[in-house]
């Protein structure tokens, strides 16, 4: 948790004056009590001006008590605030280091919890306890000392009291630190299950699955609720039995000062004094309760925020650009040798002893069934996974040796799921480069055959797409996110089944302006359609994560039977008429 407590030291100012200030104001309701006992034990009818006096003095501690308080409380928001805010930042900031790997491993979910409820729940805890940890056991035991100056039988009471106080405390603490953990876990799921959801709405109604949708978030909710209750319950006992503990110490502190004031070796002021103090112990262990219940919630927080900053990537990228002469012009524009991929967790690998290479300009289509592995191979090259053996060269320099940047301006990927963010069509285009003029838009807008889209669009580039871009429709958020691609001017184009919600024509359209780009560009197209790839330079053939063939079209037909029987099954009347005529 040291990863944490960095984000104090900023705050660090603060943090002192905080709970400095609380302690000031402590030391000032501790002087309450006496004040009190003189002024019960003075004689009012001959010393009517002490007793203003004292009434000054008592008004006079609760204005300058209520000063610190507020002083304290402004130091103590300014410090959690900021730091909950900069714990934020640092951790959204870690995320974006992690490797799909991590992201897989740990889930968006709980990520999303982490960076809200459980920064939450540490920014409360530490506000609680810059104020209230020092003060609140300040005060207990500067009231048992304070009634040890007042007669050492009465306080001999808090001397027994206040460290039973303290064990039940501290058993409860270490039985309910555990399940907040626990708590926080179910929260994660309960979120998992409303993101599911919302994200999948239609098909959830499409299917009629809304009934189910609803006993599962149940069932979720109701463990969440049932645990939140069991460990409430046993925080909840905390105030009970402190009460009952300091009720009993009260009645035994009242009867032996009673003794004593009927011996007269104790003033009447004083034993009121001695109740007050008794009295301020209970409302100090009662906000000492809260307070641990809060620091235990926060600690589970701080626990699993902080093991999200200790997550090291398992991806590192160089500084600098391999130089320009280890850059071969000459070389495969991409070449894999021997590359295989287990996702982690999985058993098997995904891809499994792949080599092939690419020359600059050419277009590569990739076949295969469902789960064949197509998409994992394509996003080995951007590195969204590293490979588990083998290599994967980019024009003959290994892509281990690329800077993050230039790798990204290298690479145009257009991923199965068409994902745009809210803001105009222009922003969304210019993810691919921000200086783009909106000329080089336009282009990259009608090579990706989205260009009638956005021109009658009413505000043209400037259109507001909502959040996904869910104003737009299936195809046409495809045709934008391709364009997006094309406007980085990429020298490798990835497009992973990325024209499936398109039309045959547009299909044939926007195949046609790919290869034509030049021959600066390679293209991979992902795709479970024959059509899709038949034009390509070079096919690969997946089937379970092998590579079971490579060529082209005419080639493939002739020699892989993978590809003749995805051929026959798209074809059927074209490959019943070849298998006569041959
Ligand atoms: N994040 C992941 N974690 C674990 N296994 C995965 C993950 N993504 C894919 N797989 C597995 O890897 C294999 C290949 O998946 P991949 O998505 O590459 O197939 P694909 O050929 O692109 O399929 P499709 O045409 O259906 O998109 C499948 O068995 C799949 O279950």
């Amino acid at each position: 948790m040291q990863n944490l407590a960095v984000y104090l030291k900023k705050y660090r100012k603060e943090s002192i004056l905080a709970p400095l200030f609380k302690l000031l104001e402590a030391l000032f309701d501790l002087f309450v009590p006496l004040v009190i006992a003189r002024m019960i034990d003075t004689d009012a009818a001959s010393n009517r001006h002490l007793i203003f006096l004292y009434f000054g003095v008592l008004l006079l501690l609760a204005f300058v008590g209520l000063g610190f308080s507020i002083v304290a409380q402004f130091f103590s928001a300014k410090a959690s605030v900021g730091f909950a805010g900069a714990v934020r930042q640092a951790v959204f900031d870690h995320i974006q280091t992690f490797s799909f790997t991590e992201l897989d491993a740990i889930g968006s979910d709980t990520l999303i919890t982490r960076l809200s409820d459980d920064v939450n729940q540490v920014q409360t805890g530490v506000n609680m306890g810059l104020r209230l940890l020092l003060r609140s056991p300040f005060i207990v035991l500067g009231a048992m000392v304070m009634a040890f100056t007042i007669n050492v039988r009465c306080a001999l009471v808090f001397a027994v009291t206040i460290p039973i106080l303290f064990g039940v405390t501290f058993l409860i603490m270490m039985l309910s630190i555990p399940l907040f953990g626990k708590v926080q876990a179910g929260l994660d799921r309960v979120t998992a299950l409303t993101r599911e959801n919302l994200t999948g709405v239609r098909v959830i109604r499409a299917f009629c699955r809304e009934q189910r949708c609803v006993e599962e978030f149940e069932e979720n909710n109701q463990a969440l609720t049932h645990l939140n209750l069991f460990v409430g319950r046993l925080s909840a006992l905390l105030n009970p039995l402190t009460y009952v503990l300091i009720n009993i110490a009260t009645v035994v502190l009242i009867q032996r000062a009673g003794v004593q004031v009927n011996l007269g070796s104790l003033p009447q002021g004083q034993v009121v004094a001695l109740y007050n103090y008794m009295l301020q112990i209970i409302v100090e262990v009662i906000k000492l309760a809260a307070l641990i219940i809060t620091l235990n919630k926060s600690l589970a927080c701080a626990k699993r925020v902080s093991s999200v900053l200790d997550i090291k990537t398992s991806m590192t990228y160089p500084a600098r650009t391999p130089s320009f002469h280890m850059e071969h012009t000459a070389a495969p524009a991409v070449a894999f040798d021997d590359v295989s991929f287990t996702y982690q967790g999985a058993g098997a690998p995904s891809l499994s002893h792949i080599s092939f290479s690419v020359m600059s300009g050419e277009t590569v289509g990739i076949i295969g069934g469902t789960g064949s592995g197509k998409s994992t191979l394509v996003h080995l090259i951007p590195r969204f996974y590293d490979a588990t053996e083998g290599s994967i060269r980019l024009n003959g320099c290994p892509i281990q040796d690329f800077p993050h940047e230039i790798l990204c301006r290298k690479i145009g990927i257009v991923p199965q799921r068409a994902l745009l963010f809210q803001g105009s069509i222009r922003e969304n285009m210019k993810w691919g480069n921000e200086h783009a003029s909106d000329e080089a838009l336009w282009q990259a807008l009608t090579c990706a055959q989205a260009r009638e889209i956005v021109e009658n669009k009413p505000d043209k580039l400037d259109f507001h797409l909502e959040q996904n871009g869910r104003n737009l429709s299936g195809g046409q958020k495809q045709r934008l996110t391709i364009a997006r691609a094309l406007v980085k001017n990429p020298q490798l184009l990835i497009l992973d089944d990325s024209s499936s919600a398109l039309d045959f024509a547009t299909d044939a359209a926007l195949r046609k302006s790919i290869r034509n780009l030049g021959d600066s560009v390679t293209t991979f197209l992902v795709s479970q359609r024959i059509a899709a790839v038949r034009q390509a330079d070079k096919i690969l053939v997946l089937d379970n994560g092998t590579l079971v063939g490579v060529g082209t079209h005419e080639q493939l037909l002739h020699d892989c039977p993978v590809y003749q029987g995805i051929y026959e099954s798209q074809f059927p009347e074209e490959s019943k008429k070849e298998r006569e005529d041959a």
